[in-house]
């Protein structure tokens, strides 16, 4: 095992080509997990609650966002701008994702990760600009401990790429990334109004004619110490909404208030995860929200699809001007390129919200 255990760290970060966490949970000889994935924990993030009865998740009916009355309209936009404001995570219900498509495209991605270990590798790469990105751990040039959690990153807007195999995984790609990012853009304009600003707002100032959008699935399989690892540390994505697909296998958890909490997994639901830009954008008003991805079982395997609408790459993202006044409402952050915050994310050792710390005034 040792051997596997040291290969692991020192081909990870010499070269491209690793040994999956999926490989290692797959080898019979596996009973404990290797000493460079175990997780030292604060005792404080180590409380954790399902959320209160009368502070639950909020959900966001997104019918009633595109085809509702003017008064349904401008009241899911009030809730949107609450969830974004007190949560920065809500589920969206009815939305124009079909079951048939996110079961298509859940079905893909465990393809993908079930295809050959040498067949997964010729997408293993190391330069977040990468399009396709075939990975383990958070960031594992940067990571002292290792994580639980193999992935795949593509960048499929403002041009769509895929691996060529396996078969159907570039038609269903396509399709799930064209319809969450419709979505995506309708939930911004909703968000754009709660501003005050006029609903393209967004669209127009972040330029997602050419924006980003990536998907970044993420694998979890059994862990036979699942108590000592960890998925993902806790983190804030990049970009301005984050649309998380699970399969039913629970393991998401969300800093609300202070307090750890689960989110179950419901299979075919989406999340809608506010993140650092759209945090930058609106000068602070909604946060991003702070998560993690635990270990929870010895048996099961976990997947997450995220889907991440985020400004085009070359957008200096900062505080909308017209939230701005001379009257206590000055710029909070300071505007970076896009691309330039990706890279800092990339070089940055530490968790939790510390690259959006660098451009917080
Ligand atoms: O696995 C999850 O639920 C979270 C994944 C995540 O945080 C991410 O991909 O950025
Ligand atoms: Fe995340």
């Amino acid at each position: 095992m040792a051997s596997t255990t040291s290969n692991i760290s020192e081909q990870s970060k010499n070269s491209t080509s690793f040994t999956s966490v999926k490989a290692l949970s797959e080898s019979p000889e596996l009973t404990s997990i290797p000493p460079s994935f175990t997780f030292t924990r604060n005792p404080n993030d180590e409380i954790v609650t399902d959320p209160e009865d009368d502070d639950p998740i909020p959900i966001i009916d997104y019918s009633l966002l595109v085809s509702g009355t003017p008064e349904q309209r401008a009241k899911t936009i009030h809730n949107l701008g609450k969830a974004c404001e007190q949560w920065g995570i809500f589920m969206l219900i009815n939305h124009s994702v079909s079951k048939s498509v996110m079961e298509k495209m859940a079905d893909q991605i465990f393809a993908f990760f079930n295809l050959t270990e040498d067949e997964k590798q010729e997408f293993a790469g190391k330069d977040v600009m990468e399009p396709i990105r075939y990975g383990t751990s958070f960031n594992v040039s940067m990571d002292k401990v290792l994580f639980w959690r193999d992935y795949l990153k593509i960048v499929v807007h403002p041009e769509f790429h895929s691996p060529d195999k396996p078969i159907g995984f570039r038609d269903a790609t396509a399709d799930y990334c064209e319809r969450t990012w419709k979505v995506g853009r309708e939930l911004l304009k909703g968000i754009s109004e709660n501003l005050g600003l006029e609903a393209n707002y967004i669209d127009r100032t972040m330029d997602l004619e050419s924006g980003l959008q990536m998907i970044a699935a993420n694998l979890y399989p059994p862990c036979p110490q699942p108590e000592l690892a960890m998925g993902i540390p806790p983190h804030s994505d990049h970009g301005l909404l984050n649309l998380l697909m699970q399969n039913g296998v629970s393991g998401l958890q969300v800093l609300h208030n202070g307090k750890w909490i689960n989110v179950s997994s419901t299979p075919n639901c989406l999340l809608v995860l506010v993140s650092d830009h759209l945090e930058v954008m609106s000068n602070g008003k909604y946060k991003s929200v702070l998560h993690r991805a635990v270990v929870v079982s010895n048996k099961a395997t976990r997947m997450s699809l995220a889907i991440v609408i985020a400004p085009s790459l070359d957008t200096v993202v900062e505080p909308a001007k017209e939230l701005l006044d001379n009257e206590g409402n000055s710029a909070a952050y300071v505007g970076m390129k896009h691309k330039d915050y990706m890279q800092l994310q990339r070089s940055n050792k530490h968790y939790g919200k510390s690259v959006l710390d660098k451009v917080k005034i």
